[in-house]
């Protein structure tokens, strides 16, 4: 369960960005941040990734408190966390596998699990055959599936995707919701931040509407399925 309790945050610069926001996420749901641009999706995400601080209320992922952190901390909390970025922010001179890889080397993980979960991971994702490619010799639908392997690759509880579908076209964007809804499927929290509420409508189980900072509305929607993680 993810809550948000009375949370503002307002930047260095003085740039407001949310306004007392509460919110409960249980585990399992699969929800889209939606709203116009600048209207705080992305801060949203940002915080709870903590990549950034609220300036006002308190962040609980399942019992813990994660508002204020120190970095060693952040560190492992991160290993719960994946996180897609609408840049993918893909290592561009490493191999597709190298780039999966580097989360479980990080963990210090022995060679031999590294290559195994990272094969496994590339072939979920229809990867396995490129995976000595590097980003730059990928579709922009295949670098996010890289984006997605590496965000997943540490068996996260909860899967943040900053704009996932930003940068591809219609029918890529759909394959990137299903492997989305797949995910989900198999217990883990998927949070996304995007533009595009039709698309994501299709998919998700419930749409948050933000606007100026603010929810505007919170709505769970028809097609949704029971949850299948309790936390
Ligand atoms: N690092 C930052 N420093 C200062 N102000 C920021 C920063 N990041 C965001 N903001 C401001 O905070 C507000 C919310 O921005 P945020 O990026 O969260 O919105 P968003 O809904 O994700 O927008 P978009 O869809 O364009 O990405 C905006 O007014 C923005 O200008």
């Amino acid at each position: 369960m993810i809550q948000l309790c009375n949370i503002g945050k307002v930047y260095a610069n003085g740039a407001p960005a949310l306004h007392d926001v509460s919110l409960k996420i249980p585990a399992g749901d699969f929800v889209c941040l939606t709203g116009a641009s600048g209207a705080g999706k992305s801060t949203l995400l940002r915080l709870l990734y903590c990549a950034e601080r609220p300036s006002r209320g308190q962040i609980l992922l399942g019992e813990r408190n994660i508002t204020r952190l120190r970095p060693r901390q952040i560190a492992l909390l991160r290993r719960q966390i994946g996180f897609v970025f609408q840049d993918f922010k893909l290592l561009l001179k490493r191999s597709v596998f190298e780039n999966v890889a580097l989360p479980l080397q990080v963990q210090g993980l022995d060679r031999q699990t590294i290559h195994s979960r990272v094969y496994k991971m590339l072939q979920y994702v229809g990867l396995e055959y490129k995976l000595q490619r590097t980003p730059l010799e990928l579709s922009g639908g295949e670098q996010q599936r890289v984006a997605i392997a590496r965000a997943m690759i540490g068996q996260p509880r909860l899967l943040l995707a900053d704009e996932p579908t930003g940068n591809l076209d219609n029918e890529l964007a759909g394959e990137i919701m299903e492997m989305f809804e797949r995910i989900n499927l198999l217990g883990t929290t998927v949070l996304i931040a995007s533009h595009d509420r039709e698309l994501a409508q299709r998919f998700v189980r419930r749409t948050i509407v933000l606007k100026d900072g603010h929810i505007l509305s919170d709505q769970r929607l028809a097609q949704a399925r029971p949850q299948n993680r309790e936390d």
